[in-house]
């Protein structure tokens, strides 16, 4: 696939590409001029001529505020420039360029903010370590007020590149220019709804320094995973695209798994089973035909189940109700050594003792772990395993919460949101970019699950799965359109389907 996985930099890897990039020969005032050059052009592109004012922090962030504003200047804009602080006690490359800025420096105020067509903002950028406060805040909070267009330098000042969370305070830019790569806080929520409209540029740091730099964070999308996507081999049949079974709810709640076990078969799981309460199975006996039905009545029978081994890929959760009896399933298709999907009530029920749910995923002994589990938690789900990792200082960190929960558990976490993050045990993360808002709808992350869980059946590793479950997902319910409802999604998959194997190969 000649596609390459976009990798989003966090900012202690953004820093390192800047060092690499330095060491390599490229001096840092040529990377910074390159910055705020290119930020003037999008502007000269993007925007009409107006008053403009920069403001310009006390670090690299104001630097590039300086050649912004001179290079708008030299196109015959009318630019002010206001400083924190007084350009004394700017450092390095920052003081080199306010030194090249021919115009008058003011200092930074809240007055006259409501004066201008176009605000650029230079104020703090990957420097950012602690909120807002005080004068500055009243000036970020008239800038928001003013009517002029704002545009972000690197990031809003206020919002971390790491997690997409606010630090007291946030510009609500109406464009940001960010430079070499995209990061988090550009694609995570509320950040990326405060970055307006995002455009990434070369500053000549080279795509080269990725390989040194490591990093573990991607944009979902076919180029992480496409490889692994499993397509139906011509000498395949349906035995070997695995068997996925859905464990249903009670009689009054069976419409949940019969959502999951539709995707399992759309995506292509050769064989998919309900498994239910003899009491159930009329309700699933009027609904289903190519999904069979196995009823259980006992533990033992549903042990029984487990003992066969061409039943590779388990579901379990939605609507299943939390109680004793679903812990008990929980457990023992962990014991039973199945890949398995664990979402809604199947995460819940462990909610008193989560230790006990990551001892039977086998976090102590990952080394020794046949199968992948897959956590489908939203935020809500995730707050009831791991209460500790969503009490940040500034809220919840869901890259960063994500990635510790995987650690801890032993499970690949498929953290869902308008923003879902799904995250490796070893550390490896996607984060998707645009899903259709229409996809927050009943149903909708039963669907998901089955997605998952047709993948695993078909032998892709859990993180891949999860992650082009993700991508299908959005992309089919995008592929339908407004109107949206759960039954909708599976139906509209082909079409994603038939465009994605024209990309694989
Ligand atoms: N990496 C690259 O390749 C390139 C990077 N470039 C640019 O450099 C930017 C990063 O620059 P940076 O590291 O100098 O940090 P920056 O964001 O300017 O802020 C640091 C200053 O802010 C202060 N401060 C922080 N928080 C504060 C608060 N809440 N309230 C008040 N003050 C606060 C902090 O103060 P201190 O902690 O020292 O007291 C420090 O003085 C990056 O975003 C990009 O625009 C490009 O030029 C080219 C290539
Ligand atoms: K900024």
């Amino acid at each position: 696939m000649e596609e390459t996985r976009e990798v989003l930099l966090s900012t202690m890897e953004m820093g390192e590409a800047d060092r690499l990039t330095i060491e390599a020969g490229l001096q840092g005032r040529q990377l910074m001029e390159a910055a705020g050059q290119s930020i003037a052009r999008i502007i000269l592109e993007k925007l009409n001529p107006g008053r403009t004012l920069v403001l310009c922090g006390p670090g690299n962030n104001g630097g590039d505020g300086f050649v912004v504003a001179r290079a708008l200047k030299e196109n015959g804009w009318p630019v002010t420039v206001t400083l924190m602080g007084t350009k004394d006690r700017l450092k390095g490359d920052a003081r080199l360029m306010a030194d090249l800025w021919d115009g008058e420096i003011q200092p930074l105020a809240e007055e006259g903010l409501g004066d201008y067509d176009i605000i650029v903002d230079g104020l703090f950028g990957a420097g950012l370590d602690r909120p807002l406060e005080g004068a500055l805040l009243d000036i970020v909070r008239a800038a928001n007020d003013s009517n002029a267009r704002k545009v972000a330098i690197d990031v809003p000042s206020g919002l971390s590149g790491d997690s997409g969370l606010v630090l007291g305070g946030c510009l609500e830019a109406d464009l940001t220019v960010t430079f070499f790569r995209r990061k988090p806080g550009h694609l995570l929520y509320p950040g990326k709804a405060l970055c307006g409209d995002l455009y990434v540029t070369d500053i000549g740091i080279s795509g080269r320094v990725l390989d040194e730099i490591g990093a573990q964070t991607w944009l979902n999308s076919p180029a992480v995973w496409g490889e692994l996507f499993p397509v139906p081999s011509p000498a395949g049949h349906k035995y070997s695209r695995g068997h996925s079974v859905v464990v249903s709810g009670d009689l009054a709640h069976t419409g949940a798994s019969r959502l999951a076990a539709g995707a399992a078969l759309r995506i292509g799981s050769g064989l998919v089973s309900v498994a239910c309460a003899p009491e159930a199975v009329p309700a699933h006996a009027a609904q289903l035909t190519a999904v069979m039905i196995r009823s259980y009545q006992s533990p033992e029978q549903f042990a029984d189940y487990l003992a066969d081994h061409r039943l590779n890929a388990w579901c379990i959760g939605p609507a299943n109700g939390v109680t004793n009896e679903t812990r008990n399933r929980v457990l023992a298709i962990l014991a039973a050594g199945k890949q398995a999907v664990l979402d809604a009530d199947a995460i819940t029920v462990f909610r008193d003792r989560p230790e006990e749910l990551f001892a039977a995923i086998g976090s102590d002994d990952r080394k020794n772990m046949s199968r992948e589990v897959v956590l489908t938690p939203h935020a809500g789900e995730f707050g009831r395993l791991f209460p500790d990792l969503m009490e940040g200082t500034y809220g919840f960190d869901r890259l960063k919460g994500a990635r510790t929960a995987a650690e801890r558990s032993g499970a690949v976490l498929l953290l869902k949101g308008p923003d879902t993050v799904v995250v490796s045990p070893d550390g490896r993360a996607v984060i998707m970019d645009d899903a259709p808002a229409d996809l927050a709808t009943a149903g909708s992350g039963d669907v998901l699950s089955g997605l998952v869980t047709g993948l695993l059946a078909q032998g892709m590793p859990a993180f891949e799965a999860a992650s082009a479950a993700v991508w299908l997902h959005a992309e089919a319910a995008r592929v339908f359109g407004a109107g949206l409802t759960a039954e909708d999604i599976s139906p509209s998959l082909p079409t994603v389907l038939e465009k994605l194997r024209e990309k694989l190969h």
